[in-house]
């Protein structure tokens, strides 16, 4: 089955195409080409990122395409000298037929909400799942059900010899401890390690409600958990 945002076969509607390096999570610094899908299911009070989907930009060759844009158009650029191919969004489980349908020339890094496990089924071939659980300050409506699907992704895409998971949370100036220490108990099965991400321009003292948060998470639920800004907004990178 299709979905709305992926109508026609092989096609797909795509924000943006450029090349940078990783700015978040645990393989910060490394080279990789980015594909934005655009349009989401969710609508994060954070988020930085504009999800329409007029044209795609593609920042390496300077064209602006038409949206949708064919597989084979985005896949012309998967030999590039990069570590892995990211794809993110908008929501990139939104697409998650045309992505199965692309080669896969690099690893596959996923950057997802985790909102959408029947469209993560159809995804267990990544190599890379960097998946948000989202704090219920993050969310307008329907917290409960986000969180039994993300638990639900979590499970589909768990971290497992092939595939390197971990679960970034992305926290505001103001969160619920006792609630993020409660979710990451339910995912704790299921990833490498944990990404505590400062909503960017968080204030020092939410820093240190942050870097409190990461002692309470060590001791009570993992060893590894790391306290990770978006590293390419400080390099004024893409
Ligand atoms: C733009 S989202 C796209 C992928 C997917 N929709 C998701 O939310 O994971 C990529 C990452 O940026 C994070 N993000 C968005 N806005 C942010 C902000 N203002 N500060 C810190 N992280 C942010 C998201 O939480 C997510 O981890
Ligand atoms: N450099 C860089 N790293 C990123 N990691 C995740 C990003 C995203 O917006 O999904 C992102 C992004 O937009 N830029
Ligand atoms: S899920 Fe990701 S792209 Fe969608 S609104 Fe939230 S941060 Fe933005
Ligand atoms: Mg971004």
């Amino acid at each position: 089955m299709c979905s709305q945002a992926e109508s026609i076969q092989g096609f797909a509607e795509i924000r943006e195409i450029f090349e940078s390096i990783q700015g978040e999570g645990i393989l910060v610094g490394v080279r990789q080409l980015f594909v934005r899908f655009a349009r989401c299911n969710l609508n994060c009070i954070y988020c930085d990122t504009p999800t329409d989907s007029t044209d795609c930009t593609n920042h390496i060759t300077g064209e602006k395409l038409p949206n949708p844009v064919s597989r084979e158009y985005v896949s012309e650029f998967f030999d590039r000298n990069v570590h892995s191919i990211c794809l993110t969004g908008g929501e990139p489980l939104l697409y998650a037929d045309f992505i199965a349908s692309l080669p896969k020339t690099r690893p596959f890094y996923l950057e997802t909400n985790m909102s959408l496990p029947e469209m993560a089924k159809k995804l267990t071939h990544v190599d890379f799942v960097a998946g948000d659980f989202k704090v219920r300050e993050a969310i307008v409506d329907g917290y409960e059900e986000l969180v039994e699907n993300t638990v639900r992704c979590f499970r589909i895409l768990r971290n497992r010899e092939d595939r390197l998971t971990f679960c970034k949370f992305v926290l505001p100036e103001r969160f619920d401890a006792e609630e993020v220490i409660n979710n990451a108990i339910s995912v704790e099965n299921y990833v490498e390690c944990f990404i505590l991400q400062p909503v960017f321009g968080t204030s020092k003292r939410g820093i240190e409600t942050i870097l409190e948060l990461q002692k309470v998470l060590m001791e009570k639920v993992c060893v590894d958990v790391r306290v990770i800004p978006q590293v390419h907004k400080y390099l004024g990178v893409m």
